[in-house]
């Protein structure tokens, strides 16, 4: 029988993790692709939108790596990146001030009880006005680089939109490959507030919330002149996420996402399951 393994569950807004603390590599790295699969699927697993392991770090507080319920390894979670901070400050890996280091570059995150204000790498804007053939529909919307690819499309209606459905056909998009997209709609409710649904590549399916999906739509918003920031995101779970950036000539630049992380549970599990 393996030894158990101990992990938190967190989310940010209803998109959840689990958390290891991997400086001893309980989970090897060549195995974790398919032990996030393990874990992730829900009933059969803890069930999560993706699985989070930190690790030592030579140039931050802690590296961390970062993969999809699909067992897909991604440069950048906002949501994890806020979950991966606090879990690192309450077990006393960091302090309140705190570095880690990601495929997307070392990021910053300031630890303020349960609120997390994390600061993202710098956003590449790829194509302001991109159109679609999506089905029998022609799609326009922009295209971002916010550590990960977004596609945001802002719509009258963010409730009426199928978002499996056609989130699901753009994230395939031959635009898109091979690497593929996350597909954000937006409905801009006030200068300052829009509303977010995300289909999320690697979980392949709706999430609650996206943080780096919150940011991409927050920047296309203020790019269309509709919105200026800070930019209050009002997630589909319910839960609030605030993002601060600056838009210059040359770009977006400061970019922050602040919101809650949750500790749901502190798990034990068991360690023949990641054989
Ligand atoms: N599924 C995303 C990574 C997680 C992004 C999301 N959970 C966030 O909070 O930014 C991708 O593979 O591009």
């Amino acid at each position: 029988m393996n030894k158990p393994i101990s992990f938190k569950k967190m989310h940010g807004s209803g998109n959840d993790f689990i958390l290891v603390d991997n400086r001893s590599m309980v989970v090897p790295l060549e195995k974790a692709n398919e032990v996030a699969k393990i874990l992730c699927r829900r009933k059969f697993g803890v069930g999560a939108d993706g699985l989070i392991l930190i690790c030592e770090s030579e140039q931050a507080d802690f590296k961390w790596y970062f993969y999809n319920a699909d067992g897909s390894e991604a440069e950048m979670c906002g949501n994890g990146g806020r979950c991966a901070a606090r879990f690192a400050f309450e077990t006393g890996i960091a302090g309140s001030e705190l570095s880690f280091e990601t495929l997307a570059g070392i990021i910053h995150a300031s630890i303020n009880g349960k609120r997390v204000k994390l600061e993202l790498p710098t956003p590449e804007i790829l194509e302001r006005e991109l159109t679609l053939d999506v089905r029998d529909q022609v799609i326009t919307g922009s295209f971002l680089n916010t550590g990960v690819p977004h596609f945001v499309q802002i719509v009258e209606d963010v409730q009426a939109v199928p978002v499996y459905e056609i989130g699901r056909l753009i994230r395939h998009h031959k635009k898109f490959q091979p690497q593929g997209t996350n597909c954000n709609f937006v409905e801009i409710r006030k200068e300052n507030y829009i509303v977010v649904r995300t289909y999320e590549r690697g979980v392949e399916d709706e999430t609650h919330a996206c943080g780096t999906g919150a940011v991409a739509s927050a920047i296309s918003c203020a790019l269309s002149m509709k919105c200026v920031p800070p930019i209050t995101v009002e997630t589909w779970g319910g839960e609030k996420l605030k993002v601060f950036f600056e838009l210059t000539q040359e770009g977006v630049k400061d970019v922050f996402l602040e919101g809650e992380a949750i500790i749901v549970y502190s798990g034990e599990l068991n360690g023949d399951m990641i054989v």
